[in-house]
């Protein structure tokens, strides 16, 4: 590529409009996203969980939309003749003097690159016109609101049980604790525990991010404690009780605990953030294993994590040598997916034709994708990124690979030079599918494995049906096991909503013929489910079926599905604890109960 060169002056009006614009779209845009965190409070505060679910899941089409009226804007205002090459040089450059003293330039940058893509040709994706690396710097940005990023408190000073309450009051929710004193005395004990036997350093203090997370019925605190060169990373999770007066739920300290709750299975937080990279650079030291583009996204901020995904993505390419291959494991009949042995996600691409009994469409596949994306994953389906136009060098393909995918999607594909692009592909973390996991277990012969598979499986599928998601390929092939031993969803070509099934039981056969008869011999209709069928194809080996039968038979009843079904449609919404129920305050009773579970994996396998 060659470089440009820099312009001396900076000259064009046009380009400084634009670049105002472009600018004026991102602020509306991060204007309506903060509201929206900012009302999530006094849906918690009121227990609107319905209007909270809704309002979070609009959330999500914010971005796109401001993109969309910014390039109209753009197509409406300018001729294409006026935009020369030296106007888009100028562009970025005038944005980047805008963006000096913003608060949010990390987004901003994203923004421009997403108004700028929408209309240059992918020729012009490069550093000169877009910011494919960032420029300006997210470091050291203070606030300028009354609130600072975090709080501090000193407990040395004023007393720990003091300085909790003053924690929780300092965000005043506007609901009534049921007994605030009680629960600020439950979490002191916990967190002696933490910092109990060490002795007090002269830096002792917590950190407390300045914003609560909301998400669901949750409302989440999260801070630190330091001492000396330590730091301990705590979430007190928020809930309401019956008779809605709100409660400390829980502490949660262990790193395990605090990474799922974190999980790119859950749905994004709310967060009423001024300076965003404040947040995640905190949150970084609460999870330094995640990457920055999963806490942006986290936080509701996933045009963002896509973009740092994406360069991430792009600087591993660069320092490996391996070659992308197909998935291990059954090939799916909708996807082709292929993987990097040395990178953790996956490539999936929806092929151009599916062999019977599969009757969908490109379009419908990529509904259910994005029905998945704005609907809570209650840490059960595995979000993904959409991606159009990414390009891969060709030399690192293997040639299985390539002749699959020219036989699969050749609509999808296309070679360009060295590179090959494809034209859509959704990418998702990559996890060891169940049908291996189960298998590998049964080769290892251990039972214990085995069973922990079946019972993550099945509350898999009971937390998916407290959220009104079906999976419909209900095989073990379409879920996966996380690096913590949780098991998700991942093939959601065939979900429907819980509301829309029609559970049956099997009809009694009328007579002999009827038995024997390999067709149904009663009509099913497209919406029908026969839950009682599950077990022939989900039951063949014995270790499975003692263990299913042990701790999930009820999945073969209709009576399970149609009681959830009729629950949901009464507007309940279920509770779905992303952490251990044997921690929460409400179950120990026995006070020298342990607050961490022994093995804190194992737990986590078991409890959710
Ligand atoms: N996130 C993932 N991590 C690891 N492997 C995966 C992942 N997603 C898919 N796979 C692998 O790719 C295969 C096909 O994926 P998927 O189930 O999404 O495709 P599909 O075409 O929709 O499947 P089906 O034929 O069941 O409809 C899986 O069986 C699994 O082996």
């Amino acid at each position: 590529m060659t470089q440009v060169a820099f312009p001396k002056l900076l000259s064009s009006q046009i380009a400084f409009d634009i670049a105002r614009t472009i600018l004026d779209g991102f602020d509306k845009h991060y204007r309506l996203f903060r509201q929206t965190s900012q009302v999530a409070k006094r849906h918690f505060e009121k227990g609107d969980w319905a209007v909270a679910q809704k309002a979070a899941r609009e959330r999500i089409g914010f971005y796109d939309q401001r993109v969309q009226e910014c390039v109209q804007v753009l197509e409406d205002e300018y001729d294409n003749g006026e935009l020369t090459d030296e106007v888009w040089r100028e562009l970025k450059l005038h944005y980047i003097g805008m963006l000096s003293g913003h608060k949010q330039p990390e987004l901003a940058e994203t923004f421009f690159n997403s108004v700028c893509c929408n209309i240059l040709h992918r020729t012009y994706f490069h550093n000169d016109f877009i910011f494919v690396r960032p420029v300006v710097s997210t470091e050291y940005i203070e606030t300028e609101e009354l609130l600072p990023t975090y709080r501090v408190y000193y407990p040395a000073t004023d007393g720990l049980r003091f300085t909790i309450k003053r924690i929780v009051t300092n965000f005043q929710l506007d609901c009534k604790f049921a007994d605030l004193d009680r629960d600020v005395a439950l979490v002191e004990q916990r967190l002696i525990q933490i910092f109990g036997g060490e002795s007090i350093e002269p830096n002792h203090q917590i950190q407390v991010l300045s914003s609560l997370f909301f998400r669901n019925k949750g409302a989440y605190i999260v801070g630190k404690g330091i001492n000396g060169n330590k730091e301990y990373p705590f979430i007190v999770p928020i809930l309401h009780n019956r008779n809605n007066e709100l409660v400390l739920d829980t502490v949660l300290f262990d790193h395990e605990q605090i990474t799922i709750l974190f999980s790119f299975t859950r749905a994004y937080f709310l967060v009423d953030m001024e300076v965003p990279s404040a947040f995640v650079q905190f949150l970084r030291t609460l999870l330094p294993r995640k990457p920055r583009s999963e806490i942006y996204t986290i936080l509701g901020l996933q045009k963002q994590g896509k973009t740092l995904f994406y360069r991430d993505y792009l600087q591993h390419l660069k320092h490996t040598s391996d070659q992308f291959q197909i998935a291990p494991g059954i090939r799916g009949l909708v996807m082709l997916v292929f993987a990097l042995p040395s990178f953790p996600y996956v490539f999936k691409v929806i092929k151009d034709f599916f062999p019977a009994p599969k009757e969908t469409t490109r379009a419908q596949i990529k509904e259910k994708y994005l029905l998945v994306k704005h609907h809570d994953r209650v840490g059960r389906m595995a979000d993904t990124l959409e991606y159009s136009n990414v390009a891969f060098p060709r030399e690192r393909f293997s040639e299985e690979l390539i002749a699959e995918l020219n036989h699969f999607a050749p609509s999808l594909v296309e070679q360009e030079g060295d590179r090959l692009i494809i034209r859509h592909l959704y990418i998702e973390r990559r996890m060891v599918p169940l049908n291996m996991f189960l298998g590998n277990a049964e080769q290892k012969g251990n039972d214990a494995l085995i069973e922990h598979g079946i019972v993550e499986y099945g509350n898999a599928i009971k937390e998916l049906v407290a959220a009104n998601i079906f999976p419909g390929d209900m095989l073990y092939k379409n879920f996966g096991v996380t690096r913590h031993g949780r098991v998700v969803f991942y093939d959601y070509d065939e979900i429907e909503y819980i509301t829309d099934c029609n559970f049956r039981d099997i009809p009694q056969a009328r007579n002999e013929e009827d038995e024997m008869s390999a067709e149904p011999w009663y009509s099913v209709g497209r919406h029908d489910v026969f839950p009682e069928q599950f077990g022939a194809f989900l039951l063949g080996n014995a270790k499975i079926r003692k263990y299913f039968m042990q701790h999930h038979a009820d999945l073969l009843t209709k009576v399970f599905w149609q009681s959830r079904k009729e629950r949901i449609i009464e507007g309940f919404i279920e509770d779905v604890f992303p952490y251990p129920q044997q921690i929460r305050f409400c179950n120990q009773t026995n006070p020298d109960t342990p607050a961490t579970p022994a093995s804190p994996y194992l737990e986590n396998l078991n409890n959710e």
